[in-house]
């Protein structure tokens, strides 16, 4: 077992509404990731699951069963923080055996879950050294293998590894992800980095300001978001969002541009609208039908590709280009626009269009 559902989850601290009627369902195994910037309210519904925040309305059950008025202790479940001391006097191992002691688990069950957990985080070898001759990731291993060592219900992650260089948070995400398979555990973790959300999760919840805006996998989320802000939230370069309306057959661009109106929309005439284009969707170095005529603004080279700005009117296009793309501020430039993957969202409300037609 391993399911965690919370309902209509509300928290205000002072006059902060920290948590606005937060509603989750996570899938007992799944690797369940809580998208925001700060402030957006995770470490908070986190608390909420664990027992350690009183709410003011909302209820959390665990494995069906209502646990809202349980103690942290009776709901079993594992947290993880971003920072983990070790205990310097303890060797990794004594660290690591750690929470088995403290339930008084026998010396022999000690020892197979020690050396389970150490297999998954590839740490065999460094079992006998104390923190001071551990590597910083090292330690990081260590602390997340005394944090997995048990069985809980499930483990909640707040941040786990972002205290990490960029290299060694580039590796742990792998080993999180392939540790979680073959744990076939419930994890139910937090971020801001939508890196980290993307390549770990199986399904995403979106929170700003105490409210889910979306639920869904990776991709839905990438691919179908529900709303403007989502949009501009996740993905990399940021999606572009055009000012628009549609006019019988074409979009018309308030800086005056034009385009094919997109096959599947179903928006009436006139209404505001923005057109979402992600960087990838758009090209400097085809030519197509659908296009956009701008001028140069600025070249980012990233290593394997260069993320060219593009002035239109007043707002400025990323687009992904080849690494070799060259140019001169100023220039004329035409960008070509996959009409079929572009986003349309109500100017007012921010909601994404239907895209029923697509
Ligand atoms: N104990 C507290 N007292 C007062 N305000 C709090 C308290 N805990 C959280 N808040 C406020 O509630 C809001 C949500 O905080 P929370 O820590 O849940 O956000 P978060 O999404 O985890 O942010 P971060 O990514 O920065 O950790 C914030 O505005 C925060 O300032």
């Amino acid at each position: 077992m391993g399911t965690v559902a919370v309902h209509g989850l509300r928290k205000s601290f002072g006059k902060v509404q920290a948590l606005d009627g937060v509603t989750l369902d996570v899938p007992e195994g799944s690797f369940f990731v809580v998208l925001g910037p700060s402030g957006a309210g995770k470490t908070t519904t986190l608390r909420a699951i664990a027992g350690l925040e009183k709410l003011d309305a909302g209820s959390v059950r665990l494995d069906g069963r209502d646990a809202t008025g349980d103690t942290p202790a009776a709901r079993d479940l594992a947290m993880v923080f971003q920072n983990y001391a070790l205990y310097p006097r303890h060797t990794a191992y004594e660290n690591i055996a750690s929470p088995l002691r403290a339930r008084r688990r026998s010396a022999s069950e000690i020892a197979a879950a020690v050396e389970r957990i150490s297999g998954l985080l590839h740490i065999e070898r460094l079992l006998q050294r104390r923190p001071a001759q551990l590597s910083g990731g090292e330690m990081q291993r260590v602390a997340l293998a005394r944090a997995l060592v048990r069985t809980p219900r499930a483990f909640l992650m707040d941040e786990p590894l972002t205290n990490l260089d960029l290299k060694l948070r580039v590796e742990m995400r792998t080993e999180l992800a392939r540790i979680h398979r073959s744990l076939g555990a419930t994890f139910v973790y937090v971020t801001n980095d939508q890196v980290e959300a993307l390549s770990m999760a199986d399904q995403v919840a979106v929170l700003k300001e105490g409210k889910v805006q979306q639920v869904g996998t990776p991709t839905e989320v990438y691919e179908r978001p529900a709303n403007q802000w989502v949009a501009g939230f996740v993905g990399s370069p940021p999606i572009s969002l055009l000012p628009c309306h549609a006019e019988g057959d074409r979009l018309i661009g308030a800086e005056g541009w034009t385009l094919p109106r997109p096959r599947w929309t179903t928006a009436e005439d006139g209404r505001p609208l923005l057109l979402g284009l992600r960087a990838e969707d758009l090209s400097v170095e085809q030519r197509g039908d659908a296009s956009l005529s701008g001028e140069l603004y600025g070249l980012e080279p990233l290593g394997d590709r260069t993320v060219v700005d593009v002035r239109v009117g007043t707002e400025i296009l990323k687009v992904k280009a080849r690494a070799t793309v060259t140019g001169t501020p100023g220039e004329r430039l035409l960008v070509t626009v996959d009409l079929d993957r572009a986003h349309l969202f109500d100017a007012g409300t921010g909601l994404a269009l239907s895209e029923a037609g697509r």
